[in-house]
């Protein structure tokens, strides 16, 4: 049996537990992610997205549960120490690339695992320029004759599509997109988001992405979670959300949670 790429089991996060703002934000979470899979995560304000994410990036220590990666018990692990399981993409695209560096030389120090000691001594070797300009012209967005150009002279959108080169440039075993379009204007958005299927089906690399953004939640991925309260209200299969429509997924939010979703920015998209 194949080992999967992302386990939690028995997930459950409090703030302020003991006080009078006790906050339960996730509530006995199981989710088990099979290599390669691509999951989309949507739910209304304050549903427990970022705790997830943040939960499994080790950015948030967990108060109770189990996670694993690649079959690797990392709960209590530091970000520092997962860094080599996982690679996440954030919202701004100033805070994944360094702006007074190169594109050359972030993507080397991507491709040295963010380890400035290996970028200064080894430098950046003929394979890796060749491997860097292959990855470049996939984007089709011409940067591969943009090498020596600052990152910080580049658009948000060439910014982001580097930032996620970079990001699985060495085949993380995990990778969190933590709403990594939402920044972007609707039509860099999509160029974004479709480079972002391109990459990760073509190297099958397993995904967790919070979007608020219910159309990409189902146009892209091949498994669509909402949350609620801290709980996994709906989980669809590829097979099941192909073909449903923003209503749609409204009416099964309202029938699994009670409830009407009540985040604005879902809503408008
Ligand atoms: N550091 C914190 N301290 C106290 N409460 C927090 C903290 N972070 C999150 N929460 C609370 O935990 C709950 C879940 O928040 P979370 O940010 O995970 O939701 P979300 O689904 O990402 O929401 P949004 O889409 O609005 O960003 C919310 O009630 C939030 O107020």
């Amino acid at each position: 049996m194949t080992t999967p790429a992302l386990e939690v089991h028995k997930l459950n996060q409090w703030f302020e537990k003991g006080t009078p703002n006790e906050n339960h934000a996730l509530k006995d979470v199981e989710l088990t992610l099979q290599p390669g899979e691509f999951v989309t995560i949507i739910g209304g304000n304050g549903a427990g997205k970022s705790t997830l994410l943040n939960s499994v990036a080790g950015s948030l220590q967990v108060t109770q549960g189990q996670i694993k990666i690649a079959g690797k018990d990392v709960t209590y692990q530091s970000v520092a120490k997962r860094a080599n399981l996982i690679s996440r993409v954030f919202q701004d695209p100033r805070s994944g690339t360094a702006p007074l560096l190169t594109v050359k030389e972030n993507l080397a120090l991507a491709l040295k695992r963010g380890s400035w000691r290996n970028f200064w001594r080894r430098g950046v070797k003929r394979d890796d320029l060749a491997l860097m300009k292959e990855k470049l012209a996939s984007l089709n967005l011409g940067l591969e004759d943009r090498l020596d150009t600052d990152i910080g002279l580049l658009s948000g959108g060439q910014r982001q599509a580097i930032t996620l080169l970079m990001a699985t440039i060495n085949l993380p075993e995990l990778l969190l997109l933590d709403e990594h379009t939402a920044a972007l204007d609707p039509a860099t958005s999509a160029t974004v988001m479709d480079l972002t299927q391109q990459i990760v089906s073509a190297q099958h690399i397993t995904t967790l992405m919070i979007t608020h953004n219910m159309q990409d939640a189902l146009k892209y991925g091949t498994r669509l979670i909402m949350l609620d309260h801290g709980r996994i209200v709906v989980d669809l299969p590829a097979e099941k959300k192909r073909g449903l429509t923003i209503p749609d997924l409204l009416a099964l939010f309202k029938e699994q949670s009670g409830e009407e979703m009540n985040d604005d920015a879902v809503l408008l998209s």
